[in-house]
């Protein structure tokens, strides 16, 4: 039988990328606090990862958590990462392991290390040529309070694995876009992530076996400054898209 999949902020960008690749490998429960604005497979349940009493339902009978629900702008103010990311973050965890819920994948960010990128190394550490590489074992990083919540989410992960069990991988996700990367922008084709990609690397986080993962979630980009062999070796990430090959 196929796994029961709690997909939260499945009516954003990622949870497009993942449902146009997975909509039939997966029982979904979709969640997302906005109603979707197209048909979606399974379940939608419209709810606040806040709302720890519809959390709760929403997790009954679940085996993997995907976690995308939060404010994605790296501007975001802090009381609204505090409530969304961190508040909503600490919620979905702790209906998860009263569940028994096996693993959660969370949706962290580059911009938890965003400040790795300073003005000597950048923007050389964008270019094919540059060996700088981070690997997910420096320490967090963030370059704003978006990157604060985000090296949250990761805590409270490695919090409640090691307290309770619960497998988890926090994927630092790049720059998503569809169809092409980014163009005039080498930060972003440096970390571009391909649609394609993002659904097979949450392919691999709900059917790998772990414990506690940081991974970098980008395609197999040339310019890369963030290794993927983490991704590789812990949940068997296969990328087939380069930004190069659009240059
Ligand atoms: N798109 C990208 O390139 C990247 C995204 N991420 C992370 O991935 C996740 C998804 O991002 P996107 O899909 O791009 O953003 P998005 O804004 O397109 O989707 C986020 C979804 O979460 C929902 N949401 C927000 N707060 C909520 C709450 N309190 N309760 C319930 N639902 C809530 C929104 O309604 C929205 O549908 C975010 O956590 C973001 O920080 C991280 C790095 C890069
Ligand atoms: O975490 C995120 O990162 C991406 C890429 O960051 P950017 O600074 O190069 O734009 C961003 O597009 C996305 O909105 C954000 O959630």
């Amino acid at each position: 039988m196929a796994q029961s999949v709690l997909l939260t902020g499945a009516a954003g960008r990622v949870g497009d990328a993942i449902l146009g690749d997975l909509a039939d490998a997966y029982e979904w429960r979709l969640l997302d606090r906005d109603p979707p604005t197209e048909d979606l497979p399974g379940e939608f349940v419209v709810a606040d990862i806040t709302d720890d009493e519809a959390i709760r339902e929403a997790m009954e009978g679940i085996d993997v958590v995907v976690h995308l629900a939060g404010d994605p702008r790296k501007t975001a103010p802090w009381d609204s990462v505090l409530t969304n990311n961190i508040d909503g973050t600490q919620t979905v965890y702790e209906a998860a392991v009263d569940a028994g819920v096996e693993k959660v994948a969370f949706a962290s960010s580059n911009h938890a290390v965003g400040a790795f990128e300073t003005d000597e190394r950048t923007p050389d550490m964008y270019r094919a040529d540059d060996d700088y590489l981070l690997d997910g074992s420096e320490l967090p990083r963030p370059g704003n309070l978006y990157g604060v919540s985000k090296v949250a989410g990761e805590s409270l992960g490695r919090y409640y694995h090691d307290e309770y069990g619960i497998s988890v991988v926090n994927v630092r996700i790049g720059n998503l876009t569809q169809n092409h990367p980014p163009i005039d922008y080498e930060r972003g084709q440096a970390m571009w992530l391909s649609y394609r990609d993002c659904a097979h690397l949450f392919d691999r986080c709900i059917q790998a076996d772990y414990e506690y993962e940081i991974v970098y979630g980008i395609s197999d980009n040339d310019r890369k400054y963030y290794s993927i062999e983490s991704a590789r070796e812990a949940l068997g990430y296969d990328p087939q898209d380069n930004s190069a090959e659009h240059d």
